[in-house]
């Protein structure tokens, strides 16, 4: 079996997995890309098609992360990924400050700078990007990406799938709810409906801005 990890995803977001992987003393084997992908991400081989996970696995590779920004995706790969056999590895920064009575879920990135506060809990599949915070007993779901700079106070709780864009803060006690985005820089101070899409300063839905 071997130890070295798969890398689903061969973009941006894969680069930096890739470097905190190895930055915590992770190997990586390859990425697998889609059909425009590059042939490399960073010095990383890239094979072309998620067929290849099927070979990988028969092939005695066992650990896999997916690395792919967009939340839905990112969910339905990691089915696929489990579904073969692979078991998800997490992602964390050396550079992050993760709470010990913090719960971590599988296949999680936490990335350099990050903060994650007193019994906090991160779902699976989550991205809490660079420099973003999660105050102490927030929540965050599963496949979430709280993007970099983000500020969310304390008992925060963002659902399934939604999606923070970079420098948003929200308000203490706030709910945000599933498959809702909010745009970068966004202030959000009262609970957010499930599929919302929400900008500004209060952070409004986009459709009701006057
Ligand atoms: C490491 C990384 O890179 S992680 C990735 C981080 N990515 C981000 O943070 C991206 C965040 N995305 C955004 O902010 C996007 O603009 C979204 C999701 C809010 C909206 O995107 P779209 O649906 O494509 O909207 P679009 O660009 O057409 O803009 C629609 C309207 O909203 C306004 N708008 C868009 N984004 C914002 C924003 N963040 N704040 C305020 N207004 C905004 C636009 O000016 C436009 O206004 P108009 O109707 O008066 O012309």
């Amino acid at each position: 079996m071997s130890q070295s990890v798969v890398i689903v995803g061969a973009g941006g977001h894969a680069k930096v997995c890739i470097e905190l992987l190895r930055a915590t003393g992770v190997p990586v084997a390859c990425c697998i890309g889609g059909a425009d992908s590059k042939e490399f991400c960073l010095d990383v081989a890239v094979l072309k098609g998620d067929h290849h996970l099927a070979t990988l696995r028969e092939r005695g590779h066992e650990l896999a992360f997916v690395a792919i920004g967009s939340n839905a995706l990112r969910q339905r790969l990691a089915a696929t990924v489990r579904a073969l056999g692979f078991n998800l590895v997490n992602a964390i920064s050396p550079n992050a400050v993760v709470s010990h009575s913090a719960r971590l879920g599988t296949g999680i990135a936490i990335m350099a700078g990050a903060v994650i506060n007193a019994d906090a809990t991160i779902g699976d599949l989550s991205i809490i990007n660079t420099l973003a915070s999660v105050d102490h007993d927030g929540t965050i779901g599963e496949a979430v990406h709280i993007a970099p700079h983000c500020g969310l106070a304390g008992n925060v709780h963002v659902a399934t799938r939604a999606f923070l864009g970079v420098g948003c803060k929200v308000l203490p006690g706030v709910f945000i709810g599933a498959d809702a985005v909010a745009g970068a820089g966004s202030v959000i101070i009262s609970n957010v409906a499930p599929n919302a899409r929400i900008v500004g300063v209060p952070a409004k839905n986009l459709k009701e801005r006057t």
